[in-house]
């Protein structure tokens, strides 16, 4: 469960999240729209524990989220916006280590990661540096990451932005997925059809979140 409670954000004078307050449950899926400078990576961020709340509480299956490597360890998964690949890695190299860095057995993570590299169309490009590989290909690298590492809280940035058709729809099956399994999925997005198939959509405009369809 993502409890986020009358959060704000803002870096200086600018704030960014405005008193934003919402539940996902596991199991849910809830997409975030709104234009660019709305505020949704630095929602995301927040529920990440990536950047600081100025006000209220972002809560996740019981931790109060306060810095990354924290939220991290506790399964809340950011699939950022730009990818956040290591380039001069490989795509299983940029599964694998995040998965050793937790402490998993690396039998485990090798079948783990194989896993996530076939399931998003990638089973054969494992050893491709992920600079060698297109735009859409690296987003679909990182949406192996962040399902390889099996989180309670799935935030996925803009995760389908440069993918065809086919991959969006593959990539969206994976995170409803994630889903099933018992995760609460947010999706921040600027495609209308990705918003229709969540849960739950809200916008966000100048920080602001309100309702479109409610979880
Ligand atoms: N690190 C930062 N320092 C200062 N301002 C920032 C920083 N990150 C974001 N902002 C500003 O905060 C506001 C919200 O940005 P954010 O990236 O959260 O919006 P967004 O809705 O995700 O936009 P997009 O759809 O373009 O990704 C914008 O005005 C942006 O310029």
């Amino acid at each position: 469960m993502i409890q986020v409670k009358n959060i704000t954000v803002a870096y200086g004078d600018l704030v960014a999240v405005d008193d934003v307050s919402f539940d996902v449950p596991p199991g849910f899926v809830l997409a975030v729209s709104g234009p660019s400078g709305a505020g949704k990576s630095s929602l995301l961020w927040a529920i990440a524990g990536a950047v600081d709340v100025l006000t209220g509480t972002v809560e996740v299956d019981g931790l109060v989220i306060t810095e990354r490597p924290a939220a991290a360890a506790h399964g809340v998964v950011l699939i950022p916006q730009g990818n956040g690949l290591a380039r001069v890695l490989t795509a299983r190299e940029n599964l694998t280590i995040p998965l050793l860095a937790n402490g998993n057995d690396p039998d485990e993570t090798q079948v783990v990661v194989e896993k996530a590299l076939a399931a998003v169309g990638l089973a054969e490009s494992g050893d491709h540096l992920v600079e060698e590989l297109s735009g859409g290909e690296q987003q679909r690298v990182a949406v192996a990451r962040g399902i390889a590492q099996r989180g309670r809280a799935v935030l996925a940035d803009e995760s389908t932005s440069e993918l065809d058709s086919t991959n969006r729809e593959r990539v969206l099956a994976l995170l409803q997925t994630q889903a099933d399994q018992g995760a609460a999925v947010i999706i921040a997005t600027h495609d209308p059809t990705v918003a229709e198939a969540a849960d739950g959509h809200a916008v966000m405009d100048e920080g602001r979140l309100t309702w479109v369809r409610r979880l």
